[in-house]
């Protein structure tokens, strides 16, 4: 099985930073300051910034593992993980045994968490290293890692630093594919990445560092930040959901949110195409049909997509 149990969470309601500051040291200067966010359950929230702006120090935040020097935080979930940018890797466990320690410490069975971390290390291509012990692995195996450990209990919300950087191909997908799980579960993901085409057009909220205050984005081709545009079709940013079923037939129309379009790919594979809006919607209603579809990809549709879409209609 592939999917690590992601309709374990018990989604939270949403997050809320308001007013929230943060500085290091009694007289240092304000890094964030009048900070207001609002992070709903299910949501996709994307954290951009030039360098040094205080990206970390806002997903530290948002974790629980910072405390804000003035301001508030509410509706903190209590299920959170976190990859850190930089991920401790001279601890004195093997894989395995630092990831079902993680799972214990993340509120598993021994037994639960060991077959969870399993599961992450093979998702993530690196189920051979599982008795390697931490500090002998190579960055991209211990970032890894660090992925399967915020990954394996279902987090109600889950926030990455840059926790695509030192992956190999195969890996980031899978992060992509475990991030689109986590939402169609009703999870929250907060990230941040230095590549601007990490999961363009999928966000459900874009939020920009400027100074020390926080802004929401509303389009992210007029931002500044050099991004991607997202592909815009007839009602905003597509995305395209390809999915592998067990027996070749097309998903159930009326499980899926209106409007939709499905391609087929090849025998096995399909490609549903929705509305960014609606992704969270649409890969719960694949996840939850019986059998489950196999979430192959999510990516922002692309312009040739938004021709397919056009040519497919009646
Ligand atoms: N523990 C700390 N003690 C003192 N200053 C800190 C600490 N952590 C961060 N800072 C400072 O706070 C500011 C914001 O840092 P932060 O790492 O949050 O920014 P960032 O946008 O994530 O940076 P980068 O893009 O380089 O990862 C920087 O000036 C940094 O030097």
């Amino acid at each position: 099985m592939r999917t690590a149990d992601p309709s374990a969470a018990a989604p939270h309601r949403r997050l809320t930073l308001r007013g929230v500051g943060r500085r290091y040291g009694i007289r240092g200067p304000w890094v964030l300051r009048g900070v207001d966010l609002d992070v709903p359950a299910g949501h996709l929230v994307r954290v951009r910034g030039a360098n040094g702006t205080g990206k970390s120090t806002l997903l530290r935040l948002l974790a629980g593992i910072d405390a804000p020097g003035e301001g508030r935080v509410t509706g903190r979930p209590s299920r959170t993980a976190h990859v850190p940018e930089r991920f401790p890797p001279a601890l004195p466990f093997t894989v395995i045994g630092y990831l079902t320690h993680m799972g214990r410490v993340h509120g598993l069975a021994r037994a639960r968490a060991r077959d969870a971390a399993g599961q992450w290390l093979e998702r993530f291509g690196a189920a051979h290293y599982a008795n390697t012990p931490l500090d002998r692995l190579s960055k991209g195996s211990s970032q890894k890692v660090a992925v399967a450990q915020a990954l394996l209990a279902a987090p109600e919300l889950l926030v990455l630093d840059e926790a695509w950087t030192g992956l190999d191909a195969a890996a980031r997908d899978e992060l992509d594919r475990a991030v689109a799980e986590r939402t169609a579960a009703g999870g929250a993901v907060v990230f941040v990445d230095h590549d601007p085409s990490r999961l363009a057009g999928v966000p459900d909220a874009v939020y920009a560092i400027e100074g020390v205050r926080l802004r929401q984005v509303r389009d992210e081709r007029h931002d500044g930040g050099g991004g991607v545009p997202p592909t815009r079709g007839h009602n905003g940013p597509r995305v395209v959901i390809e999915v592998s079923g067990p027996d070749g037939r097309a998903p159930d129309p009326g499980r899926l949110p209106h409007p939709h379009t499905v391609t087929r790919v090849d025998a096995r594979t399909v490609r549903v195409t929705v509305p960014a809006s609606h992704s969270d919607a649409a890969l719960r209603a694949l996840l939850d049909a019986r059998p489950p579809w196999h979430v192959v990809g999510v990516r922002a549709a692309s312009p040739a997509d938004a021709v397919a879409v056009r040519s497919e209609r009646p």
